[in-house]
């Protein structure tokens, strides 16, 4: 049995890289249940590399990540969403949303079933029976979180899951990731280069950043954003998060730079 409030991810001491190249290390972290974790960094700093370790995709060159183990029926540590959707072309979308139910021992009826309960969570219920490409960009990601929340995973990782949607339907998916993450069990963690993202739907940011230029990557600081969810850029409290953040990748403009 788990403790209901034992972190569902562990971190110590990881060191990740390819081959002789090392680019991130002393990576520790701990992730609570259904606690939003969003890490941001500088391009190529690491995040994907991070959290596909944390996914199992890749193993530490050194320290462990541990991930608890699930514990409702027929249900996965973790699943992941990716910046495209990766759907299936001749499956329907409820098909593509069974798709990572296959191998959990389900019948083919308790697959359907359990497909449609994402679905309607992602407001796609409607559309079950349609084929991907008469989908828009949004309706297609909506359908790749529906197929990565059918598992019931402890853990959803997100990899810029929005970024390749226009500004619009970004927004939309923001707010209704607000809603969904309330309405499920899972914890998030979230990879963007969006800070203001960041600062809109996570409960904490972690930021990565090199402490020397050449040095691997390391956890600069974690920032709670202690804002009320369903959060709004113009709120007071955003900006102030968003800018401490953007000083520590190193975004902010200097003084001299905003004068100039
Ligand atoms: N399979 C691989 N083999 C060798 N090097 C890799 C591999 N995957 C990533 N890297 C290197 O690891 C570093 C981190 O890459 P990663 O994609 O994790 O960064 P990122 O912070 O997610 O970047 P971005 O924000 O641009 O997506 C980069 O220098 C990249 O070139």
């Amino acid at each position: 049995m788990n403790d209901a409030s034992a972190p569902v991810l562990t971190a110590r001491g990881v060191r990740l890289g390819f081959a002789d190249d090392v680019v991130l290390d002393d990576i520790d972290l701990e992730v609570a249940p259904r606690e939003f974790v969003a890490m941001v960094g500088a391009s190529g700093v690491g995040k994907s590399t991070l959290l596909r370790a944390f996914a199992g995709l890749l193993a530490p060159q050194r320290g462990d990540v541990h991930l608890s183990t699930a514990e409702a029926s027929a249900s996965r540590d973790c699943s992941m969403v990716f910046q495209a959707p990766r759907l299936f072309p001749w499956r329907r979308v409820r098909a593509n949303v069974e798709l990572g139910l296959e191998g959990l021992g389900l019948s083919r009826d308790e697959r359907r079933t359990r497909a449609m309960e994402p679905l309607s969570l992602v407001g796609l219920e409607e559309l079950a029976e349609r084929w991907p490409r008469t989908l828009s960009g949004g309706q297609q990601q909506r359908v790749g979180i529906a197929r990565a929340l059918a598992v019931r995973p402890r853990v959803l990782f997100m990899d810029e899951p929005f970024s390749a949607l226009d500004a619009l339907t970004r927004q939309r998916l923001q707010s209704e990731l607000t809603e969904l993450r309330q309405r499920s069990d899972a914890a998030i963690v979230f990879v963007t280069h969006d800070i203001e993202e960041a600062v809109l739907l996570a409960d904490r940011v972690v930021v990565l950043a090199k402490p020397d230029k050449g040095a691997p990557a390391t956890v600069r600081d974690i920032v709670t954003i202690d804002l009320p969810l369903a959060r709004r850029r113009e709120q007071s409290g955003f900006r102030d998060h968003v800018q401490r953040l953007e000083q520590h990748i190193g975004v902010a403009a200097t003084p001299e730079e905003t004068t100039s």
